[in-house]
């Protein structure tokens, strides 16, 4: 049986509940044998925001998903160096098997109506089926499978929250609790992170 393997990527800063229930149905719906949090190294489409440095939004990530059996997480984009990719993603996720897999990009729906500027996207698109999540505010189905996108559209329960409204909310002195995991939490508060 060829395992079917979730790889999630994001810049996760921080990683919040909607990433959670995220890979936590798409895992469920698309009967997938594990989900792969791969944060962000350089994540080049974001460069014009401040992003907290790799090893603190690594940090957070792992206290995240540790709970979950079903979830880990690479450090390939991290350890990879310059602009990331989600070609490059993908490739170095499979190499981490030793054994054949079928690799599930999942996305939220704001990413994938903007999948047609990323890097290689025709070579992902054959790499990789996508798992495709709703975002309120975005519409899920404004694909352009002109590259050759296989996507499989998701619904979750609606998680109206975004890392931006978190780091916002840490800056305005407001909670962030029951938004992330309390190990989260914790580590945005020891280590003084957002408060701009
Ligand atoms: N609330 C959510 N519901 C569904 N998908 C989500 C949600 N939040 C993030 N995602 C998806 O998770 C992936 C990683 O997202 P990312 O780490 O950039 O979080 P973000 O909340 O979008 O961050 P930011 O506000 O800093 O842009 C993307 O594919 C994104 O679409
Ligand atoms: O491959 C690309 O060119 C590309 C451009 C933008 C985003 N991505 C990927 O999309 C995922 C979410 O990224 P982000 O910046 O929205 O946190 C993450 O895995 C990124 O590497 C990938």
């Amino acid at each position: 049986m060829v395992r079917r393997i979730g790889v999630f990527g994001g810049t996760f800063d921080p990683p919040h509940l909607g990433h959670l229930v995220a890979a936590s149905e798409a895992a469920f719906r698309c009967a997938l044998d594990e989900v792969v949090f791969v944060p962000t190294g350089d994540p080049w489409q974001k460069h014009h925001l401040k992003v907290t440095d790799a090893p603190a939004r690594l940090a957070m990530t792992r206290s995240a998903v540790e709970p979950d059996p079903l979830f880990r997480v690479s450090t390939c984009d991290i350890e990879r160096g310059g602009a990331t990719y989600a070609v490059d993603t993908v490739a170095d996720v499979r190499a981490e098997y030793d054994e054949e897999v079928d690799l599930h990009f999942i996305i939220g729906a704001d990413s994938l109506e903007n999948l047609h500027t990323w890097h290689r996207v025709e070579e992902l698109c054959r790499a990789v089926k996508f798992i495709a999540l709703n975002r309120p505010g975005h519409s899920r189905r404004e694909v352009d499978t002109t590259f050759g996108a296989r996507v499989e559209f998701i619904d979750m329960p609606a998680v109206d929250l975004s890392s931006t409204e978190c780091r916002e909310r840490v800056r305005d002195g407001r909670p962030i609790r029951y938004l992330v995991t309390d190990p989260v939490a914790a580590y945005v508060r020891e280590h003084g992170l957002y408060r701009g």
